[in-house]
C-alpha cells in the first residue's frame, strides 16, 4: 500500500501519481488533488497499476458519488470539471501525442443529459453473495464477479424495468461461471429507440433450453432475440441467433431521419448527441452540393445519409453485413437516392471502391477506438479527398492518423470535442484535415 497525491488524469481515466522517485503509477478512482492510500497492482520497470483503497485527503473537485456504478467512474467530479479534462485530453492528444500545432481546439460541446443517457447496455449475468442470480456489469478489475444492479443511472426507467422482468423470468436458471466456464445465462443487451419509445431486448446464454413461450410473455418489448453460444470468452457477438418475437429490427430517430437498427449493427449509444455529432460533422464537411462523399465505417448509414442531402453522391463502406443491408433499408425508408452503401473490410476495399466510383472530394472517417492502421490511412492518401472530417472515440488513436495525414500534406484546421458519454472518461471529437496548397502524397510507398 503507498500514500500518493494524485497529479492528473490519463487518457482511460485513471490518476497519474509519482512516487518521490519520479516512478509512475496509474492510480483508478483517483481524482487530481486526492491524497490517497492505493493498493499496487500490475507493477512495470516505467510505471505501475494502482486502486485507491482510502481517500486520505480529498480533492477541493471532489463530489459525493451519486450511484455505486461501475460505468461511471468519473461521477465523482462535477460535470463541468468532466468536460474541461475532456477538451484538454483531446489538445494533449493531438500536441503531445501527435505532435500537431497550428490547428484550432473548439470548445466542447456539453452532453444534454447527465445521467440515464445510453441507448444500449451489454448487462451480465453472475451470483450474488447469497449465490442469488444477479444481473449486471462486471466490478471494475474483477472479471468474475457481476455487480447487481436495480436502477441503472445511465438507463431510462424502461430499461431498468426491462431488465428487472428479464431478471424475474431467470429465476432459477444457472448464470454462467466465468471461472469453470459453465452455466446457461450469460449476457442480455438491451436497446431502446430513444425518440420512439421502442425496446429490443437479446438473451444471449450457453446452448441449451429455455421456455421460449414463457419468455415472450414475461418482457414486453418490440423486438425479442435469443443468441445461444458456445464460446468461452465473454463476448455478445457470434452464435446463433433468433427471433422470438416482434419486429428484426430497431427504430430510432436522429433529427429527420428515421433509421431501422438490426442487432449486430452499430448505432452511437446516446441518441440525442449522436445528432449534435453528425450536425458538427456536416458543418465541418461544408458541403455545397457537388461532391462525391466516401463514408468509412458507415455503420447503419447514419452519417452518410444526413449528408447525402448536401451533397451530389455518398457512398458507404462497412464490414458488418447486417449493418450495411441496414443502411440500403435507411436510404429507401428516408427516401434517400443518392446514396449507396458497400460491404467490405475498409483495410482492403477502399482500393476497389476508388476504382468503382472515381476519387471522393470528402471523406468521412468513423472508425473503432483503435482508429486506422498505417496502412488504411495510406489508401485514403491514394484517393486524395480534398477534405477529410475524421470522427473519433479516441483521441489517442486520431492523433497519429491524423500525423500521419499531416505528413502527406494534410492540414489540421480544427478539432471539436463533442461529451457524448458524462460520468465516463470516453471522449468523441471531430476534427477537419484539408489537402494544403501542394496537394496530397504519400511520403513513402509500400
Ligand atoms: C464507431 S462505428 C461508426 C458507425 C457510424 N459511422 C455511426 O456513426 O453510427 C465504427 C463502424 O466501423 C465498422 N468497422 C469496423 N471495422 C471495420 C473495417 N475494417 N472496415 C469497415 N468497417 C469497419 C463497425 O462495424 C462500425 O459499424
Amino acid at each position: 500500500m503507498l500514500e500518493l497525491t494524485i497529479d492528473s488524469l490519463a487518457h482511460g481515466g485513471n490518476g497519474v501519481a509519482r512516487t518521490e522517485g519520479g516512478y509512475v503509477l496509474f492510480v483508478a478512482g483517483g481524482v487530481p488533488g486526492d491524497r490517497v492510500k492505493a493498493e499496487v497492482g500490475k507493477a512495470k520497470r516505467a510505471y505501475a497499476e494502482a486502486r485507491v483503497v482510502e481517500v486520505v485527503e480529498p480533492s477541493p473537485d471532489r463530489i459525493a458519488p451519486v450511484a455505486d456504478h461501475p460505468g461511471a467512474p468519473w461521477q465523482v467530479m462535477p460535470y463541468a470539471k468532466q468536460l474541461e479534462v475532456k477538451a484538454e485530453q483531446v489538445e494533449d492528444a493531438l500536441r503531445r501525442i501527435g505532435k500537431l500545432d497550428g490547428f484550432e481546439i473548439e470548445p466542447i460541446v456539453p452532453a444534454e443529459q447527465e445521467w440515464r443517457y445510453r441507448n444500449k447496455f451489454e448487462f451480465s449475468f453472475g451470483s450474488g453473495p447469497e449465490g442469488e442470480l444477479v444481473c449486471g456489469f462486471h466490478a471494475p478489475g474483477r472479471w468474475n464477479d457481476i455487480v447487481p444492479m436495480d436502477d441503472c443511472m445511465l438507463a431510462s426507467e424502461k430499461v431498468n424495468e426491462l431488465r428487472r422482468q428479464v431478471l424475474k423470468f431467470c429465476n432459477g436458471l444457472m448464470p454462467w461461471d466465468r471461472r469453470d466456464q459453465r452455466g446457461f445465462l450469460r449476457n442480455l443487451v438491451i436497446r431502446e429507440g430513444r425518440m420512439t419509445g421502442q425496446t429490443q431486448v437479446r438473451l444471449i446464454t450457453s446452448p441449451g433450453k429455455l421456455d421460449v413461450d414463457g419468455f415472450i410473455d414475461a418482457v414486453d418489448c418490440d423486438g425479442l432475440w435469443w443468441t445461444q453460444t458456445a464460446d468461452l470468452g465473454e463476448t455478445t457477438t457470434g452464435g446463433e441467433t433468433t427471433l422470438l418475437a416482434g419486429a428484426p429490427q430497431l427504430v430510432d430517430k436522429i433529427n429527420t431521419l428515421d433509421f431501422l437498427i438490426s442487432p449486430e449493427a452499430f448505432f452511437q449509444t446516446n441518441t440525442e448527441m449522436a445528432h449534435k455529432l453528425y450536425d458538427v460533422a456536416l458543418e465541418y464537411a461544408g458541403l455545397r452540393g457537388h461532391e462525391k462523399v466516401f463514408d468509412l465505417y458507415s455503420g447503419i448509414g447514419t452519417i452518410a445519409l444526413t449528408l447525402a442531402t448536401r451533397a451530389r453522391h455518398v457512398t458507404g463502406l462497412e464490414i458488418v453485413a447486417p449493418a450495411v443491408a441496414d443502411a440500403i433499408a435507411n436510404a429507401k425508408l428516408n427516401d434517400i437516392q443518392n446514396a449507396n452503401f458497400y460491404a467490405g473490410d475498409a483495410r482492403l476495399a477502399l482500393r476497389d471502391l476508388v476504382e468503382a466510383e472515381g476519387k471522393p472530394d470528402l471523406a468521412v472517417i468513423d472508425p473503432p477506438r483503435a482508429g486506422l492502421s498505417a496502412k488504411i490511412v495510406r489508401r485514403i492518401v491514394d484517393a486524395a479527398p480534398s477534405r477529410i472530417v475524421y470522427v473519433s472515440c479516441n483521441p489517442t488513436t486520431l492523433a497519429p492518423n491524423a500525423a500521419q495525414l499531416v505528413e502527406a500534406g494534410y492540414q489540421l484546421k480544427k478539432v471539436r470535442p463533442v461529451d457524448m458519454f458524462p460520468q465516463t472518461p470516453h471522449i468523441e471529437c471531430v476534427a477537419l484535415l484539408e489537402a494544403g496548397p501542394d496537394g496530397v502524397k504519400n511520403p513513402d510507398r509500400d
